[in-house]
């Protein structure tokens, strides 16, 4: 084990480690290790499905810098403030990620319409990008092995509100029955042994010891052969890991070409500190990897990263996207009256009553009967007595312009936090005594969610499991 001082603390990095990092870096090995004195960079990206980044800009709260090689990413000083303790946070005009971790969700180039698959999604640092890019069309199914995790992949899209989604919970090598030939778009955030994390997580070093780069190499072959078959002809495909690792990457991307030659390896739009995949550290050399892109920490602003874009055969034009059935359904009338004050279309067709429950799915799913899922289509709320509740995904995945009773709150009203906190709120200041019923709580123009209005005094619906502590 060699010490360096990372922030005034010393790090124990494996000798195997670093012996292969000196392979893979040759002179600029010095300069990589002298990174870990270096501070770790703290990230912040908006969601560009709820603000424009320009718009966003004018409301920060805090001095930003751009992350100059992300569109909407934004570096800010992590040890002086929290963005996740702000009351935008709660209307999820953001996510919290480390600069290079945006990558590869950025380098997908997912369009509105698509069908999208994220199949290692958990906590949706990528998914959240990918379902705002689809802005609120096409569907994205976002699949995470472990369903604990998967909990907090469902919030974090519920927040960003993202609807058109499937949240699942399954072995790849079980959707592929489902979803042959389907998507047009696959991410893979492999499970890596995360070596290029090392400097800002020490806890990772401990997990490569224990799960090294073979442990994860078997398990990114087969999740890679069986995304593989999830693609329709002409789609794309980005793999990509937290880690250097030749056998998690540019290998992995070898054995892709191997079994499924009809995959070409693409280029991607670059950045001066992307550093060319090695096709040196395979076995064919093929010269193509040199497509595959490297991020290095002493590099760039930001931590280790790989990233391969591949399609699969030639272009070729998008399948249909989801036809509806035109079936019509009669829908309950306590639902119908409260979608009157939602000034969008909504197609009877996409409904789907589930006990109590309401749902709004995207266009077209083929059968999931069998698959373990978490959410299928937008949560839009509960049939309860003869009265429907909205839910708390309902509305975050609402503009304040289309609703029609709203309480909009500037973000310094001390009614918002209280609002967050669960609490009751007067608001005699803002609404006549006859007006009643649900009312869409907003920051500065931004939903938070519902509460219901009795004598100008709100009760709160915001989700419990959500609120602001502390
Ligand atoms: C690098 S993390 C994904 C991070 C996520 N993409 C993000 O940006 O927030 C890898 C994820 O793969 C999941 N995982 C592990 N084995 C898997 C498998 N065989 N199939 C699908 N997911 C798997 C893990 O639970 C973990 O959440």
């Amino acid at each position: 084990m060699e010490n360096l001082l990372c922030k005034g603390v010393t790090m124990n990095l494996p000798k195997e480690f670093e012996e292969k990092m000196k392979t893979l870096l040759g002179s600029e090995y010095e300069e990589y290790t002298a990174c870990y004195d270096e501070p770790r960079h703290y990230g912040l990206r908006v969601n560009t499905a709820k603000i424009s980044v320009e718009d966003f800009l004018k409301i920060a709260p805090w001095p930003l810098e751009p992350v100059p090689w992300i569109e909407n990413g934004f570096y800010y000083d992590g040890d002086h403030i929290q963005p996740s303790k702000h009351p935008y946070y709660f209307a999820g005009l953001y996510y919290l990620q480390e600069p290079s971790a945006m990558t590869p969700a950025s380098r997908l180039p997912v369009e509105p319409g698509d069908r999208v698959l994220d199949v290692c999604a958990a906590p949706g640092g990528k998914a959240t990008e990918l379902g705002a890019k689809l802005q609120g069309t096409g569907v994205l199914a976002a699949n995470d092995l472990s369903s604990s995790r998967a909990k907090g992949l469902l919030k974090n899209l519920e927040l960003f509100g993202i609807g058109n989604v499937l949240v699942l919970s399954e072995e790849p090598g079980k959707l592929v029955s489902y979803f042959e030939g389907y998507f047009d778009k696959i991410l893979i955030d492999a499970p890596c042994s995360g070596e290029g994390m090392f400097r800002k997580d020490k806890k990772m070093v401990k997990a490569w010891e224990e799960h090294g780069p073979s442990f994860f190499s078997k398990i990114q072959k087969s999740i890679i052969t069986q995304a593989a078959q999830m693609l329709r002809p002409g789609g794309m495909l980005l793999y990509s890991t937290c880690t250097f690792s030749p056998e998690e990457n540019e290998q992995t991307i070898e054995y892709l070409l191997q079994e499924y030659p009809e995959f070409q390896i693409c280029e991607m739009e670059g950045y001066e500190g992307f550093v060319n995949g090695m096709p040196q550290v395979t076995e064919n050399r093929n010269d193509e990897l040199k497509k595959t892109v490297r991020i290095f920490p002493h590099r760039m602003k930001g931590e280790g990263h790989f990233l391969a874009l591949l399609q699969k055969g030639e272009a070729h034009p998008a399948l249909p996207s989801g036809i509806d059935t035109g079936k019509q359904k009669r829908l309950p009338e306590e639902l119908t009256s409260f979608l009157s004050h939602v000034h969008r279309e909504f197609l009877p067709s996409r409904m789907e009553l589930r006990g109590d429950k309401v749902y709004y799915m995207p266009a077209g799913l083929p059968s999931i009967r069998g698959i373990r899922f978490l959410r299928t289509g937008l949560l839009l709320g509960e049939l309860k007595k003869n009265r429907f509740e909205p839910s708390q995904a309902f509305a975050m995945n609402l503009k304040m312009e289309e609703y029609d009773q709203i309480l909009n709150l500037p973000v310094g009203d001390e009614r918002v936090i209280k609002y967050l906190k669960g609490d009751t709120l007067d608001v005699e200041d803002l609404v006549s005594p006859k007006e009643k019923g649900w009312y869409l709580v907003c920051v500065d123009g931004y939903p938070l969610g519902f509460g219901k209005l009795v004598d100008q005094m709100l009760k709160n619906k915001y989700l419990p499991g959500w609120r602001w502590n502390g």
